[in-house]
C-alpha cells in the first residue's frame, strides 16, 4: 500500500538526478556563485546544464560573468557557494581527473614567438605529465593538420596572424583526445575572415561528437555555430536550451518592403501593429493578432505599393530583448 508511486520514485532529489544525468550532461552547475573579495557578485546562483555532444554557446555582454564561470569550471578559482560537475566529477575537487580530458583555450594561447608553431606544440606537450613522449611528434603533426596549420608549421609563431595563433591554441587543446573543449571568446580580436575560419573549425571539431563549450558576446556567432546556448546578464542566467527553441520563444517581426514607408507605417499602426519603425524602404513591427492578409489589404487600399510583406523568424537577439527588456550590447 505504501509503495511510492512511479512519479514519486522517478522524481528523486536534485543531486540524484544530476548523478543519473552525468553521462548525458557534460557540465552541470547548481547554484554556482562567485563573489569576489572586493564584494563584486560576478556569478549569482547559476544552474547550467550542458548536454553531451552539443556545441554550447555561453552568451552574455562583457562583464556578465562568463569568464568567472569558466574559471570556476576549470578549477582555477573556488566558487563562493554552489556546485559544478564537469564530465561527471565535482570541480575543483576532481581537477586531476577532469582537466586532462578537457582541452581549453582561455584568454588567448600563451606562445613563444621565437619558436615555430610545431615547436610550440612540442614544448607544450612536453609540459603535460599525462602526455606520452613516444607519440608526441605524431600527435603534434595530427593536431597541426586538423587546424589547417600543417603548411605553416615551421614558421615562427610571431609571424602568425592572430587567426593562426588562435588556431595554434586550438591545436594545443587537441593534442590529446578530449571529452570537452572549452573556448573563451575564441574569435575575439579576429578580422571577419579569421572569425569565419575559427567558426568553421569549431563546427568541424564538433562534428565528431566532442562537446564544445564556448563563450561569446556575439549573438550572431552563437546562432551560426551553436546547437545550444545559455544567456547571461549581470551574473544571472536568463535562459538556456536549444538555440532553435530559444529563438522560437520570441515572436518574429513583421516586415513590409515599400517605397511608401511613411504611409505604410501609419497604416500598420492603425491596424494594431506595435513598435513600428521605418528604415529606408523597410517598415517593421510586432506581428499583430489579426490575419496578415487583412493587413496587406489595408495597406493596398491606402495606396501603399507593397513590394514584400513577410514574417521574419525571431533571432536570439529578439529572445534576449524579450526576456530581459534590454537591448543586447553588441558593441561589447
Ligand atoms: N578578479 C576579480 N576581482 C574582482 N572583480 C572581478 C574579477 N574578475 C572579474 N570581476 C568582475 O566580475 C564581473 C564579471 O566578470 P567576468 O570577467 O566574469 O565577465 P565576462 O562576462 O567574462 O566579461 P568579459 O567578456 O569582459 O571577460 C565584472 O563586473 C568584473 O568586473
Amino acid at each position: 500500500m505504501d509503495e511510492p508511486s512511479a512519479t514519486e520514485r522517478d522524481s528523486g532529489d536534485a543531486a540524484e538526478r544530476d548523478e543519473r544525468d552525468a553521462g548525458a550532461h557534460v557540465i552541470v552547475t547548481r547554484g554556482l556563485t562567485k563573489r569576489y573579495r572586493g564584494g563584486q557578485l560576478a556569478v549569482d546562483g547559476l544552474d547550467l546544464t550542458v548536454p553531451a555532444g552539443s556545441v554550447f554557446g555561453f552568451l552574455g555582454p562583457n562583464g556578465s560573468g562568463k569568464t568567472t564561470t569558466i574559471r570556476m569550471l576549470m578549477g582555477l578559482i573556488e566558487p563562493t557557494s554552489g556546485t559544478a560537475r564537469v564530465l561527471g566529477h565535482p570541480m575543483p575537487r576532481a581537477g586531476r581527473v577532469v582537466l586532462p580530458q578537457v582541452g581549453a583555450l582561455i584568454e588567448g594561447p600563451a606562445l613563444y614567438g621565437f619558436l615555430s608553431g610545431r615547436d610550440n606544440l612540442l614544448r607544450y606537450d612536453a609540459a603535460d605529465p599525462t602526455a606520452d613522449p613516444r607519440t608526441r611528434r605524431a600527435r603534434v603533426a595530427a593536431a597541426l593538420d586538423r587546424v589547417g596549420l600543417a603548411a605553416a608549421a615551421g614558421k615562427k609563431a610571431r609571424a602568425y596572424s592572430l587567426g593562426m595563433k588562435q588556431r595554434l591554441g586550438l591545436a594545443a587543446a587537441l593534442l590529446q583526445p578530449r571529452g570537452l573543449l572549452v573556448l573563451d571568446e575564441p574569435t575575439n580580436g579576429l578580422d571577419p575572415q579569421g572569425m569565419r575560419e575559427i567558426r568553421a573549425l569549431i563546427r568541424e571539431l564538433a562534428s565528431d561528437g566532442t562537446t564544445v563549450f564556448l563563450s561569446s558576446h556575439l549573438l550572431d556567432e552563437i546562432e551560426q555555430v551553436c546547437t545550444h546556448a545559455a544567456v547571461m546578464t549581470q551574473g544571472r542566467l536568463v535562459t538556456q536550451g536549444a538555440v532553435a527553441d530559444l529563438a522560437a520563444g520570441a515572436r518574429g517581426r513583421l516586415v513590409v518592403t515599400t517605397p511608401d514607408a511613411g504611409e505604410a507605417a501609419r497604416v500598420l499602426k492603425e491596424q494594431g501593429v506595435g513598435d513600428v519603425t521605418a528604415d529606408g524602404d523597410r517598415v517593421t513591427g510586432e506581428p499583430p493578432e489579426r490575419d496578415l492578409a487583412e493587413v496587406n489589404a489595408a495597406l493596398v487600399t491606402a495606396g501603399v505599393r507593397v513590394r514584400g510583406l513577410t514574417l521574419e523568424r525571431a533571432s536570439l537577439e529578439d529572445a534576449f530583448v524579450a526576456l530581459t527588456g534590454e537591448g543586447f550590447d553588441v558593441a561589447g
